[in-house]
């Protein structure tokens, strides 16, 4: 393929079919009306950079179908093609006949109403905190599995319907097909459920975005009613009165959450030394303290499920043998009445024919580079071939599969100098409380300055001194800051307790746009918020007394 380099203003002279601008300082903020008529010339002189590639887009378009098509419509998918058009990029998107994705459809979305329900059943039902408050609620706090169960199900599918009206409103062709890939420009439209083949398209730049699956490790058997994963526990068919949730990660943190506020006894199995290993250990054990122990759970550490063996409900329980993860040797059988199997992912990239281009899977996952540019066997990228979210593995989160769609359109539109700093974007457990963090854990800090022989700086807010949580009678939690004392640049920051989630924003923009904890101290913050508890942490590590 032959591909032209050429200076955006020589750009209308190149007649070759693969026309890539190089413009690294190309206007990345341009969002003017694209279909309006413009004098040729007068533009040429007036807006030289945006004809030009009004005028490229022309040229491919002569040669492709599409400038972009974009297979799989998660919220990676999605959030590429909006940014594909408002670059003015002709956009197909394959829907795989799932459009949503796993965030709309089995993930983020219905697994928020299920907590959001469960979570204020919890509330009500906590009745030494009302009552503190001066609440007293009379009767039994009830739900309704099934009403839970449909507002789950029904926000679903109107932020399916939503996520599909708003790519057609843009201009982007959805189409309910399955893609396979032909060579690096052509994908093959399949029937989502079937093989055959019905056109080929092609297109000059091509973006993988399947998505993943649950992971479902040997030995458990899923019949999707007493053993299952999250597919099937957001439906909320049944509330077990005992289930072990086997994995102690995001999934398995949240739908323990869930299923003890509705009333569930519930038993961890985790293969790692101890509970949430991939969390900050201070904030672990912090959750051990507000979401383990006042709670009906009890968990196995360092242990493995090796069979699984589904039950029927109300008849046969689960049977569920556990042997210890390092030495195999068997811990002990537990006869359950429901398991969820909340053991991780593994990517969604099966028939995509990616082994006939040249690629090698890492356990399925798609080998890209900072740019999210799909690599051969040998480490090069695939010109014109990308990869983003959770097929890629870097980092399995909706926003993050959205920002890298974002990023592979902007190195498409020839700003190939902006990267995507992945440290800097932010992570939630939507647990009551709530768990976030964004960059490195202080473990990994304290490694980070020991090697780099740096001094490492902490400092902390506390609910329980910000009149907000108080008044909320939620006063539980931490924000933990981590920076170098030398330079004051932020490291990371976790924190849990109430809506952590909405806090660690200001810990990831800081991040992100390189504003040092020293200059983050002196920011005002609104009172009585909870943003204050992070504004404490900011003034601790600058030295200042908070207020
Ligand atoms: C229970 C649960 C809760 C979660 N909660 C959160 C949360 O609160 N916040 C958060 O950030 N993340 C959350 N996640 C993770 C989040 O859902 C994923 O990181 C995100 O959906 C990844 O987006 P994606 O676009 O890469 O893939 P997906 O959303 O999986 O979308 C990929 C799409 O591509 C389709 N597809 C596959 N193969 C083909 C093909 N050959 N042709 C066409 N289409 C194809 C798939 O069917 C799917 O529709 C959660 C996940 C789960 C399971
Ligand atoms: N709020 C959110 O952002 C959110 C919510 C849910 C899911 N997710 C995403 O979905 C992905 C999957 O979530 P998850 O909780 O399944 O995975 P995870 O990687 O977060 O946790 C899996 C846990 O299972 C344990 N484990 C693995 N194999 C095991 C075995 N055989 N026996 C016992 N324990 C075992 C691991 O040690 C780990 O603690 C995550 O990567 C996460 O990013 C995000």
């Amino acid at each position: 393929m032959a591909t032209c380099r050429v200076s955006v203003l020589s750009l209308t002279f190149c007649t070759s079919f693969d026309v890539r601008v190089r413009s690294d300082n190309l206007n990345t903020s341009f969002t003017g009306n694209r279909s309006e008529p413009v004098a040729r010339s007068a533009r040429h002189r007036l807006f030289p950079r945006v004809a030009s590639r009004r005028s490229r887009v022309r040229a491919v378009q002569a040669t492709y179908d599409y400038d972009l098509v974009i297979i799989g419509a998660g919220v990676g998918g999605h959030g590429a093609a909006l940014h594909a058009r408002s670059r003015g990029l002709k956009t197909a998107v394959l829907t795989g006949g799932d459009a949503g994705g796993t965030c709309v459809n089995r993930g983020c979305v219905p697994s928020k109403a299920l907590l959001a329900a469960a979570g204020k059943v919890r509330e009500l039902r906590t009745v030494e905190r009302l009552q503190a408050m001066g609440i007293s609620v009379r009767g039994q706090v009830d739900y309704d599995r099934q009403a839970v169960s449909n507002h789950a199900n029904s926000l679903a599918s109107r932020v399916r319907g939503n996520l599909v009206q708003s790519l057609r409103g843009l201009g982007v062709d959805v189409l309910d097909a399955r893609g396979a890939l032909v060579a690096p420009q052509k994908v093959e439209l399949l029937k989502p459920r079937e093989r055959t083949g019905e056109r080929v398209v092609t297109a000059r730049d091509v973006v993988i975005a399947t998505g993943s699956v649950p992971a479902v490790p040997p030995g458990i058997q899923v019949d999707g009613k007493t053993v299952f994963t999250s597919d099937d526990a957001l439906k909320l068919e049944w509330v077990p009165e005992w289930i072990a949730i086997i994995g102690s990660g995001y999934i398995g943190l949240e739908f323990s959450d869930v299923y003890t506020a509705l009333g569930s006894e519930v038993t961890f199995i985790e293969a790692a030394p101890k509970l949430m290993p991939s969390f900050d250990a201070e904030i672990s054990r912090y959750a051990e303290r507000l979401l383990i122990s006042p709670r009906p759970v009890d968990a196995y550490t360092g242990v493995l499920a090796t069979k699984v063996v589904p039950g029927i409900p109300g008849q046969k329980p689960v049977h569920i043998e556990l042997v210890n993860a390092e030495t195999k040797a068997p811990v002990e059988v537990l006869q359950v009445d429901a398991a969820l199997v909340a053991t991780g992912r593994r990517p969604y990239t099966d028939g995509l024919g990616l082994e006939k281009l040249g690629v090698r899977l890492n356990k399925g996952f798609v080998p890209v580079d900072d740019h999210m540019r799909v690599l051969d066997e040998t480490g090069a990228p695939i010109e014109h071939l990308y990869c983003i979210g959770d097929a890629n593995g870097k980092l399995m989160l909706a926003h993050a599969a959205s920002a890298q769609g974002i990023s592979v359109v902007e190195h498409i539109a020839g700003n190939t100098s902006y990267r995507l700093r992945m440290e800097c974007i932010p992570a939630a457990c939507f647990t009551h409380p709530e768990i976030s963090m964004v960059g490195f854990t202080e473990e990994q800090a304290r490694a980070i300055a020991e090697r780099e022989r740096f001094e490492l700086g902490k400092a902390l807010g506390h609910f329980r001194a910000n009149s907000k949580a108080l008044a909320e009678n939620h006063a539980e939690g931490i924000a933990k800051v981590l920076f170098r004392k030398d330079t004051g640049e932020l490291l990371g920051m976790h924190i849990i307790g109430m809506h952590a989630a909405d806090l660690i924003h200001e810990a990831a923009n800081a991040m992100q746009t390189g504003i040092p904890v020293h200059k983050l101290a002196f920011a005002v913050h609104t009172h009585p918020t909870l943003s204050e508890i992070c504004d404490e942490a900011f003034k601790a590590a600058a030295g200042m007394a908070a207020h």
